[in-house]
């Protein structure tokens, strides 16, 4: 078998030598002896546009970058993820998210099953159900129309609906009000359900394996509402709730019909999941005819993934440079800057979307990614990703970019038709946008400061060093087709680290002993006794401090 380490490979010592070189160039040297990089290097997938010439590249580097890709084996890995091969080997299970958007004349027989048949008949009868509700064909249990939707999911049955609720406003039936409960903590399901017209209200139960403690311990209390509200009605429970699952004898036992649950598969990962019928509080939001079209988006991403030569395919540039700052320069984080409020949780859906999937230190064939590696930032896997929306990251830390000591690799996504036009404010919004990239490029030395009149003893503070990298991401317009492309564009530069990485970009199994203990330490915070201090020394004192302010 191949080995999953490419660290002695001569694409990775051309890297290396790439990096020497580049370490000790600026990206304003870049500029002045080669202006034509900034229509040069730019690369279009879709309705998305990618500037990439601010990063610290060459076109040598994007050659051995590439190089490296074939090294991973990437186009044999796209083609075994997309047909449908098992590639997710700790679970034994294919990954199929990119069928969730396939057209409906389209086939794929996976494991005997045609897959598109069945995409197609839950999609179906989602917009079957969301055009009866928005019509008011469904009603609530008293016969009002329902008005305010509550999903109860956590994770990518949380992050990805809120995240495209909130991005696609501007396509939204006003008339109905999407909410969204995640976390246990009783705050959540409280401030949100608490001033609800139930007789009004649809709850949506999202879990794909529906036996996720925070979700069900927050359908449980709504449902507890919803019944106290129709004084014991339990029968009301029917027209208020319904189910999004791959686990129908679990949706049964927790009191849902299942011909209120909308199904889906489990090739289909969590957190590439809102495509599927976990978008139902979209769909009911947006209209089905909306939701086709971020389908038909996400698609067109996938087809230009699957096809274009990898020097112009977007995806999988992005992701090479995301290898080349996190392996070659140690940048251990990657800032997303979304200069769009309507994507303002677009960074929080993808810190899941990112480190969950490529927040690994085992390869896929279990050696460790430090094992052959000789130190530095060679074994280095996943990057926290973060971000706020532009204007306001620019208030608050944009300083550390600018002139901290960290280089932060960082995306800048934008868009030249505004959603409310208000005179020049979005030309304004924008000049920002373009100015930010610029000037963490370019900098300000200490002549240009000092040429301001500006007192010697602050010139150096006020130094703006540049050569700080960006990729820019520019398109006509947020709509549903351009989120889905957004979303399948970050889904693949994801699948292309990882397979670089030689890690598996679909398991999660750093999320479960957490959860394990959780449970064991459960009992503990509730019981009447002083429990046994049988956990950690500092565990068990901080329950003892914690049941004293509880009163117990
Ligand atoms: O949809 P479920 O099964 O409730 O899971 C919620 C989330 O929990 C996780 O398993 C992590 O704990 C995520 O991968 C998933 O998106």
């Amino acid at each position: 078998m191949a080995s999953y380490d490419l660290s002695g490979t001569a694409a990775w010592s051309a890297l290396r030598d790439e990096h020497q070189t580049l370490a000790a160039t600026t990206l304003r040297e870049l500029f002045a002896t080669d202006p034509e990089r900034g229509t040069r290097l730019t690369a279009d997938a879709v309705e998305l546009h990618l500037d990439y010439s601010k990063n610290l590249v060459t076109d040598s580097t994007v050659e051995a970058l590439v190089a490296l890709a074939d090294e991973a084996g990437l186009s044999e890995k796209i083609a075994a993820m997309f047909a449908g091969e098992h590639i997710n080997l700790t679970e034994d299970r294919a990954v199929l998210h990119t069928a969730l958007r396939l057209p409906r004349d389209a086939s794929l027989v996976v494991d005997g099953q045609d897959v598109v048949a069945d995409v197609h008949a839950v999609l179906d009868r989602m917009a079957e159900f969301s055009e009866k509700v928005r019509s008011g064909a469904w009603t609530g249990h008293s016969g009002k129309k329902i008005t305010t939707v509550v999903n109860i999911g956590i994770g990518g049955s949380d992050l990805g609906p809120v995240m495209a609720y909130e991005a696609l406003r501007d396509y939204a039936d006003r008339g109905i009000e999407c909410r969204f409960v995640s976390n246990i903590d009783p705050t959540d399901v409280f401030e949100k359900v608490h001033d609800v017209d139930f007789e009004s209200t649809l709850f949506i139960v999202a879990s794909k394996t529906f036996g996720t403690q925070e979700t069900l311990t927050n359908a449980r209390t709504a449902r507890q509402w919803l019944v106290e509200a129709y004084q014991g009605d339990e029968a009301a429970v029917a027209k208020h709730f319904v189910a999004v699952s791959t686990n129908a004898e679990r949706v049964a036992d927790f009191g849902i019909d299942t011909a209120n649950m909308f199904g889906f598969w489990d090739w289909v990962g969590g957190r590439y999941s809102f495509d599927s019928a976990v978008g139902l509080a979209l769909m009911l939001s947006i209209g089905a005819d909306g939701f086709r079209q971020m389908l038909d988006g996400f698609h067109q991403m996938d087809e230009h993934f699957r096809t274009t030569p990898f020097a112009q395919n977007v995806p999988v540039l992005m992701g090479l440079l995301n290898v080349w700052y996190n392996n070659f320069f140690g940048t251990g984080s990657h800032a997303v800057l979304p200069y769009s409020q309507y994507l303002n949780r677009f960074p929080a859906y993808l810190q899941q979307l990112t480190m969950e999937s490529n927040g690994k230190s085992v390869r896929l064939d279990g050696t460790s990614v430090s094992d052959a590696v000789a130190g530095g930032a060679a074994g280095q896997t996943g990057e926290i990703f973060w971000g706020e929306p532009g204007t306001n990251g620019q208030h608050a830390f944009y300083q550390l970019l600018h002139q901290g000591t960290k280089m932060t690799p960082a995306d800048f996504i934008g868009f030249a038709l505004p959603n409310h036009d208000l005179g020049e404010m979005h030309d304004l919004f924008m000049s920002n946008f373009f100015a930010q990239t610029a000037a963490l490029a370019f900098g300000k030395t200490a002549e240009e400061v000092a040429a301001d009149g500006t007192p010697a003893e602050i010139v150096n503070h006020k130094v703006m060093p540049g050569n700080r990298p960006t990729s820019t991401i520019l398109a006509e317009k947020l709509t549903p087709s351009v989120l889905g492309q957004l979303v399948a564009l970050y889904e693949h530069i994801t699948f292309t680290q990882s397979v670089v990485w030689g890690i598996n970009a679909f398991d999660q199994w750093g999320v479960e002993l957490g959860k394990v203990m959780a449970n064991q330490l459960a009992p503990k915070l509730t019981s009447t006794e002083a429990p046994a201090k049988d956990s950690d020394g500092s565990t068990d004192a901080l329950i003892e401090r914690y049941r004293a302010f509880r009163g117990r």
